[in-house]
């Protein structure tokens, strides 16, 4: 995360923050694995006397224009974790990430907000800070963490904090994602999930996201396919994403090296080799869609290094 120091800057200067998108559990890494993409949120902070808050786009077409959004909620969480009032200001809001696809665009609009309003008060919440109060904010830290450190990231989150370990991508790891033209709300699609899971299913899931991210932090694509086997949560979601069960059985069949739901659906990932072509698969992922009575888009996409970036337009001190 880029930092600048308020104090190098006026302080009613205008600054941008950037967040990306994200793809969580991967497979069986529920709640506690995640990674970056680069479709990005966008906000443009200017402090004045009233507070404004301008969604703009039609990604964002619904979206409240008031402080009840989540942008400005969220932006209010970082004032409250450091015990002081948000500065007002006018807070413009622009996201390429598709709303409740599964790519983290919760995740995204919270943690842009979590640091606008942490440079709106001069930066008293550190990194680790950011991330806990998100991850608090959204119970579970597999979306928040790879949106704010970018790449890779494997997190849990406890009563004494949010714990984590940022890998950078493996080389010639990447990604394809199938969105399809239809909305999933995360709360429907944790409402399906069972309370309780028997021994058998923990020690399945246990051992599948331990190898998935010993996997991931080696480079040992080979593996992938085997580890992002999962029982937790895809089986009982499969019913809310048409074409779910078949992707996620045959897709190494068209060259993908693993494939899950991306977060709650009904996004679907794929891993490719970025040194193979990725056209069979394309091909195949529009077939299983068109099969389905769907349509949707299907993206090759690096997996975002960087992480949300702050910058401050460059002010002379002298104006
Ligand atoms: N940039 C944003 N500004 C305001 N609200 C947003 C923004 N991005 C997401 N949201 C809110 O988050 C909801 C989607 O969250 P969720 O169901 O968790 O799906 P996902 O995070 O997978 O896209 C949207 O319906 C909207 O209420
Ligand atoms: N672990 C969560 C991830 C939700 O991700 P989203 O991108 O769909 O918000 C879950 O699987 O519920």
């Amino acid at each position: 995360m880029t930092q600048v120091s308020p104090a190098q800057t006026p302080g009613n200067a205008t600054f941008t923050v950037r967040a990306p998108a994200s793809s969580a559990n991967l497979g069986p890494g529920f709640d506690s694995l995640g990674l970056s993409l680069p479709l990005y949120t966008t906000l443009r902070v200017t402090p004045q006397e009233a507070t404004e808050v301008v969604p703009l786009g039609p990604g964002l077409q619904g979206t409240p224009a008031d402080e009840s959004n989540y942008v400005y909620q969220a932006m209010w969480l970082a004032a409250r974790r450091a015990g002081r009032p948000l500065p007002p200001a006018r807070v413009e809001i622009e996201t390429e990430v598709p709303l409740a696809r599964g790519l983290g665009s919760s995740a995204a609009a919270l943690i842009a907000g979590i640091v606008a309003g942490n440079e709106l008060l001069g930066c008293p919440l550190d990194p680790a800070a950011v991330l806990d109060v998100a991850a608090r904010e959204e119970g579970h830290p597999d979306n928040v963490a790879p949106a704010l450190f970018g790449g890779i990231v494997v997190a849990t989150l406890d009563k004494l904090g949010t714990h984590y370990v940022r890998l950078d991508p493996p080389a010639h790891l990447g990604v394809t994602v199938l969105v399809p033209d239809f909305e999933l709300s995360t709360s429907k699609a944790r409402a399906v999930l069972p309370r309780e899971y028997s021994r058998a299913d923990a020690v399945h899931a246990l051992s599948h996201a331990a190898l998935l991210a010993a996997a991931l932090s080696v480079g040992r694509l080979d593996l992938l396919r085997h580890a992002m086997q999962d029982y937790i949560h895809q089986v009982w979601r499969a019913p809310l994403v048409p074409g779910l069960s078949d992707i996620l059985e045959s897709a190494h069949e068209y060259g993908a090296l693993g494939a899950a739901l991306s977060g709650a659906g009904p996004t679907v990932l794929c891993f490719h080799d970025t040194r193979e072509p990725t056209g069979q698969l394309h091909t195949y992922l529009h077939s299983v869609m068109a099969r389905n009575g769907l349509t949707g888009q299907v993206m090759d996409l690096p997996i975002d290094p960087a992480g949300t970036l702050v910058e401050r337009a460059q002010v002379a001190w002298a104006e």
